[in-house]
């Protein structure tokens, strides 16, 4: 176990990139899932099950955590990993997105976020330094930046406010953050869709030397093509041996085509959200449960996959329990789409050590089209 925060490209394929991230707490493979556990909690999983289905990394929130049940509280019981029984890395958000997609009244200044909290309406402030403040009594292992998220669309004088103000917090950020060997503070690449603001970001992240890069102010509702477009001119600014993700994202299809554009790592509700709501994820594509064609279906979602949830229940069954909105329907659903979700990393972590991305995105595209039988 390393004392450091190492990245190591192991192998690529095209601009797929097969790599490893070393920290103290335990190694990420990459390309990565991150599965998203925003209140210290993956929703309706064991943290076992979640580990057990491969996630090495887990993303918790710190806007949801200092509000509830409080940052300095987690710290005096020990830190996010022992008050969630995880062991193993997490990540944790900066929460200047959460702010803007939760909470009311909220003000963005120079100085940082103002904003009332969603569940008591209480009054708080956010400055770059208290949130990476928040993240070490959190004792989060990978810290990132506050930064501004424009939604989009946006005029491009505003898409570039808020990129030229999250790169000045950025630096604040490094600063807050010092110098912690087996810990990271990744900054945040910001720019809209315009790909000269873009560019800008990630050149002037660069220069600050950080341990890792995410690509923010995405899966913001912009159509893929446009996503992918900004990738194809962030990328390639951002050094070659430090991990980059992709925040927010996605579906497979992003997933597959954002890894052969050069993302290490992901996090994204879907697979969890959809789980809740009776959808499962499969390599058939997706499976809504609420439908009524599934009353009276005695196969399970996927003989094939080694996850109980896929392999042991029937549709009907599965059917019956959303339905009736059983607690067991969003476990089970849940179950599944992590599951789906670790295997299809696992498939692309092989498929670039094989040199075979390609191939491979293709065969599991067509599974997906294929759709479910
Ligand atoms: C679902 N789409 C999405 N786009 C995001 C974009 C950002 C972003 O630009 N900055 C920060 N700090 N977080 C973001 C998050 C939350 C993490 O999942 C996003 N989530």
């Amino acid at each position: 176990m390393s004392t450091e925060f190492t990245f190591k490209v192991l192998a690529t394929d095209g601009k797929a990139r097969r790599g490893e991230i070393t920290m103290p707490r335990g190694t990420i493979r990459t390309p990565a899932f991150m599965p998203v556990g925003t209140g210290g909690t993956v929703k309706t999983m064991y943290m076992d099950q979640v580990r057990d289905l491969g996630a090495d990394i887990i993303l918790g929130n710190t806007y949801h955590l200092m509000l509830r049940p409080g940052a300095e509280r987690v710290a005096r019981l020990g830190g996010l990993h022992e008050f969630a029984r995880w062991p193993h890395p997490i990540l944790t958000d900066s929460g200047g997105f959460q702010v803007m997609s939760l909470s009311k009244l909220r003000k963005i200044t120079e100085k940082g976020v103002t904003f009332r909290s969603h569940i008591d309406g209480a009054p708080y402030e956010m400055s770059p330094e208290r949130s990476i403040e928040i993240q070490g009594l959190l004792d989060s292992d990978i810290q990132m930046q506050l930064d501004e998220c424009t939604a989009l669309p946006a005029k491009e004088r505003e898409i570039e406010r808020a990129m030229e103000l999250s790169l000045r917090w950025a630096d604040r950020c490094k600063t807050a953050f010092g110098d912690q060997p087996g810990k990271a503070m990744f900054g945040i690449v910001q720019g809209g869709d315009n790909a000269r603001l873009r560019e800008r970001s990630a050149q002037s992240l660069a220069s600050l030397g950080l341990k890792g890069y995410a690509v923010g102010g995405l899966a913001v509702g912009e159509p893929q093509d446009v996503m992918l477009d900004m990738l194809d001119v962030t990328c390639p600014e951002l050094p070659a041996d430090k991990p980059r993700y992709l925040m927010g994202v996605g579906t497979p299809d992003d997933i597959v085509k954002s890894v052969a554009r050069g993302i290490d790592m992901f996090d994204c509700v879907m697979p969890t959200r959809a789980g809740r709501h009776g959808l499962a994820y499969t390599r058939r594509g997706k499976v809504n449960l609420r439908n009524a064609r599934h009353a009276d279906d005695h196969r399970p979602l996927d003989e094939e996959s080694d996850c109980p949830a896929a392999r042991d229940y029937s549709r009907a069954y599965l059917h019956h329990l959303v339905r009736s909105q059983e607690a067991l329907g969003a476990m089970l659903l849940t179950w599944n789409n992590l599951s789906y979700y670790q295997s299809l990393m696992q498939g692309l972590r092989d498929a670039i050590e094989q040199g075979r991305y390609a191939e491979h995105v293709a065969e599991v595209s067509e599974g997906w089209a294929r759709g479910d039988i």
